[in-house]
């Protein structure tokens, strides 16, 4: 297989996640829209049509089919119309893909035909990368691997000599998208760029400033994509479970007794972000497909048993998980994908009518150029021990909202997520920290860490974001998190004056020498919470410094054991693109 066909491959590893719950979507509709039979029907008439003009014009022996012909086949198809209207663009997505059906059952007569649908109707398709996903899974190996074939031409056709900077997204759209990641991400206005770096045998990506900032400057501000209180702090109903701001009781608005979750919320906003993301379809009992979609009404047992798997979800998360985010961070991770799907699918977002300018984080993760899965797909993590419950329960939660979605966390899944959620969350903490987070019995090596510069010990919650993800540790920062507006939106704050490339650092822990701690306990604190939280030994100027005047020579260093997912890996390497 060639290196190209192998990256392409690896490509169409991506957003697994968000077509499932597509495919999960149709398959519904499929058996409950009667106008959407209709409509399938009537397709399948117009390609019968085009089947059968098909026939006429094949090519002697396509079995084997040469790059002179894929290339001839190529230009012709670009150089046909796309349509132009969202609604055009539907219908023509339809009547391809279900040509690319008719067309593959025919023979391997009609192997180029049917890629030529397949690839048609990827030109018109918001979201190429899922859709190779989809085919992948679908289409027979050899018309997929012409597809495959089709998309590599026409990168290598369209891509200018001069490198990535112009590559156009719409004529190459698979790998446009891919490849383009990191042209677009962080999106310019943060002031902030992603850079590879190679740190002792392997690479590691760290955010760089591309102007300079003074003292004390905020850098950027970043909303998380999920963020969940303490348990303790969920129960006491003190916090907003949405932007973990700080509410009066009697300010407050509190979900009905009813719903599984006790939560409360600052905003009748924040409420309605929460539901249209995630709460709506863990813990409530409200029909988790948007209004515009007919479905029969749940029966009572239905409802029943929804309710009782939210109710031992609920329990698992309040009680027996304290201290431990990552679970639910990780339920509404999915959910919010679940959610995005359905809402693409109808011409008015859920988000869009729900989410104020203010609470849409700069991602547009309902919708915009990249997904949340192109987001997290790109994300370290380390490899965690399954707790098996936390999978079991959630799946079950999924399953009783719509049969197929919990096809969604799968165990590999699931214990990738979590180790994302684990590595990337930071902790968010008001004027300094509280005291008073409940101690939990775990050993050292279980107790969940959050990079917080204070300890997590004094938050009250954990939040994960896409761009200050990439922030790497250091024990004299750059820079540091700060919650300034009372919410879980991240301000990151200069520490001393910077200048554009320079690297932005934080600390993941409490890097203060405290009073009555000698600097080698504090250098050995510090080190030791970082080897177990994030498994490396950490290279800063400081711990060298204070290494040496403490007279140590060498140290036991710790392999890193951070892992990036497999495809992009892959992808990185056989590419060499960052
Ligand atoms: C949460 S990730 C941070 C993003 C990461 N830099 C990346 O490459 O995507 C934490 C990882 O960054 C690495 N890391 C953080 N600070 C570092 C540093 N000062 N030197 C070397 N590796 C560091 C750790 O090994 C850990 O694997």
């Amino acid at each position: 297989m060639s290196s190209r066909t192998t990256s392409v491959l690896t490509i169409a590893g991506i957003a697994v996640l968000s077509i499932a719950a597509y495919a999960v979507y149709f398959d519904y509709k499929r058996r409950n829209d009667v106008e959407f039979r209709k409509k399938l029907k009537k397709e399948k008439k117009r390609v019968d049509k085009s089947i059968a003009s098909s026939k006429a014009s094949l090519p002697s022996s396509p079995d084997a089919v040469g790059v002179d012909e894929l290339r001839e086949a190529l230009e012709q198809v670009k150089a046909e119309q796309v349509p132009i209207s969202p609604e055009q663009k539907e219908a023509y997505f339809m009547t391809q893909v279900a040509s690319g059906e008719q067309l593959s059952l025919q023979g391997p007569m009609f192997s180029l035909p049917a890629a030529l649908a397949f690839y048609r109707a990827l030109r018109v398709y918001p979201s190429p990368v899922e859709l190779m996903v989809i085919y992948q899974k679908t289409v027979p190996e050899p018309i997929f691997k012409l597809v495959i074939e089709l998309t590599n031409l026409d990168v290598s056709m369209s891509v200018p000599k001069s490198g990535m900077d112009d590559l156009d997204e719409e004529t190459s759209p698979v790998k446009g998208r891919v490849e383009g990641y990191y042209l677009k991400f962080p999106p310019k206005s943060f002031g902030v760029k992603v850079e590879t770096r190679q740190v002792g045998d392997g690479t590691k990506k760290t955010l760089v400033l591309t102007k300079g900032v003074k003292t004390g400057e905020a850098i950027y501000k970043e909303f998380p994509i999920v963020a969940a209180l303490d348990s303790d702090i969920q129960e006491a109903g003190t916090h907003c479970s949405q932007c973990l701001r700080s509410v009066e009781p009697s300010m407050s608005i509190r979900e009905s007794e009813s719903h599984a979750l006790n939560t409360v919320y600052c905003s009748a906003a924040c409420q309605s972000a929460a539901k249209s993301q995630y709460y709506g379809l863990l813990f409530t009992l409200e029909r988790p497909l948007p209004q515009e979609i007919p479905s029969e009404p749940s029966t009572a047992e239905q409802l029943n048993e929804r309710h009782k798997a939210q109710a031992q979800f609920a329990n698992y998360l309040e009680n027996e998980m304290p201290g431990h985010a990552a679970p639910l961070l990780v339920a509404q991770f999915i959910a919010r994908q679940v959610n995005a799907e359905m809402s693409k699918l109808i011409s008015q977002t859920l988000s869009k009518t729900t989410m104020t300018a203010d609470q849409a984080d700069f991602t547009d993760a309902d919708g915009g150029d990249y997904l949340l899965a192109d987001h997290f797909e790109r994300l370290r993590y380390v490899d965690v021990d399954l707790p098996e419950d936390g999978l079991k329960l959630l799946t079950a939660v999924l399953d009783s909202a719509m049969p197929g979605l919990d096809a969604l966390a799968t165990e590999e899944r699931y214990a990738t997520l979590l180790g994302k959620m684990l590595y990337n969350a930071y902790g968010v903490y008001y004027d300094g920290g509280r005291d008073d987070r409940p101690v939990t019995n775990n050993r050292p090596e279980d107790i969940e860490r959050t990079r917080t510069p204070v300890g997590t010990s004094h938050q009250i919650g954990s939040a994960v974001y896409t761009v200050s993800s990439y922030l790497t540790h250091s024990c004299e920062p750059t820079a540091r998190p700060s919650f300034d507006s009372g919410t879980s939106q991240l301000h990151l704050i200069a520490t001393r004056d910077l200048e554009a490339g320079e690297e932005l650092t934080v600390a993941y822990v409490d890097v203060t020498q405290h009073e009555g701690e000698s600097v080698v306990d504090c250098r050995r604190r510090r080190r030791m919470e970082l080897a177990r939280g994030w498994k490396f030994a950490c290279p800063c100027e400081r711990c060298e410094r204070e290494g040496q005047e403490m007279g140590v020579i060498s140290e036991d260093k710790i392999k890193d054991q951070s892992k990036v997912e497999k495809s992009m890996e892959r992808f990185e390497a056989n590419e060499g693109l960052l």
